[in-house]
């Protein structure tokens, strides 16, 4: 290979982990022209982990979505009671969105993790660390997921001011990161309360507008319909609160991104509690159908890695693995 060549391929190589910065900004500008794309639905699959982030890229989507329920249950081991902090996040943002930067991470960011001074830093750690998209809610510190009962909410002013110092924020570091305002406040205050909440968000500078805990397919249809032009995100944690509605009708609703927080962690839990039980019980994991070491490392990037240190000449690989 000519060695101009080789060296544009390298830097691609190194483009999609993140090394350099043209494709992250790509990501954001991506997501935003996805979004204003008019009749175009954004499907980002849950992930938690490095892992099931390589399995949702290998299999190709517009975006992926870093769920905070997952992060809670797989780097802390903890439920989603607003336990995982800022540093938690935003490692596990970082690592996730750098698998391959080129395509945009829209990820949990919670309550903003304290006052003005800790959502700034919040959405500019998020912007540095190639996030393309954001969402910030109106829940206290103490918050719980959304599709528990029980949950508390900050006051309209202050949920506003969380969103005042995002905008803010991202214009400090240059970045177009995208801010999703999300509401809790159907589940205690009402519908209308939850709307105006998002309106005034929307007002203040957010991008998008995240209803959480829809409850009726009526509902549905009304928060997009009420919210018009502005866009607006479709939760769809299976088995909560929310009622199934496929990405299809989610798009014929006129919802513009949708998220399915648990398409990895539930059908991982049930995989590997059998295989665990199994094991326990039968001394073997019954694994004949599972990978090869060599496959499960493939889908873990172990091509990419071998063409990088191949390209910067190195030879601890040359021989094959
Ligand atoms: C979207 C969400 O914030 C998440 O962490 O993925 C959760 C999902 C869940 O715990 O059901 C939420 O809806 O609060």
């Amino acid at each position: 290979m000519p060695k101009l060549e080789a060296f544009a391929s390298y830097q691609k190589a190194l483009a999609k982990m993140g090394s350099i910065t043209p494709e992250r900004t790509n990501a954001v500008t991506k997501l935003r022209n996805m979004i204003s794309t008019p009749g175009k639905i954004i499907l980002a699959p849950g992930v938690y982990d490095g892992f099931s982030a390589r399995i949702a890229l290998g299999v190709g989507f517009d975006a992926i979505y870093m769920t905070g329920a997952g992060t809670s249950a797989s780097r802390i081991g903890h439920a989603d009671l607003g336990i995982a902090n800022l540093n938690d996040m935003r490692e596990h943002a970082e690592m996730i969105a750098n698998l391959d930067a080129s395509i945009p991470l829209i990820a949990d960011a919670d309550t903003g993790y304290g006052g003005p001074i800790m959502v700034t830093r919040t959405v500019q750690q998020y912007a540095r660390s190639g996030v393309a998209a954001l969402h910030i809610e109106d829940q206290v510190q103490t918050k719980r997921c959304g599709h528990l009962q029980g949950k508390q909410l900050v006051p309209t002013t202050d949920f506003l001011i969380r969103i005042r110092a995002a905008v803010a924020a991202r214009h400090a570091v240059g970045s177009d990161i995208v801010v999703i305002a999300r509401t809790d406040a159907l589940q205690s205050h009402g519908y209308n309360e939850a709307i105006a909440r998002l309106r005034t968000a929307l007002e203040a500078g957010a991008d998008v507008a995240f209803l959480e805990g829809i409850t009726t397919k009526e509902e549905a249809r009304l928060v997009v319909k009420d919210l018009a032009p502005w866009p607006v995100l479709l939760n769809m944690v299976e088995h909560g609160v929310t009622p199934n509605i496929s990405v299809d009708e989610a798009q014929d609703m006129g919802f513009r991104i949708v998220i399915f927080p648990f398409a990895g962690l539930a059908p991982a839990y049930k995989a590997m509690k059998e295989v665990y039980s199994r094991l326990k019980a039968e001394g073997i994991t019954g694994a004949e159908a599972l990978m090869t070491p060599k496959q499960l490392f493939e889908a873990s990037g172990l091509k990419d890695d071998l063409e990088i240190d191949a390209k910067a000449g190195g030879t601890t690989f040359a021989g094959g693995v």
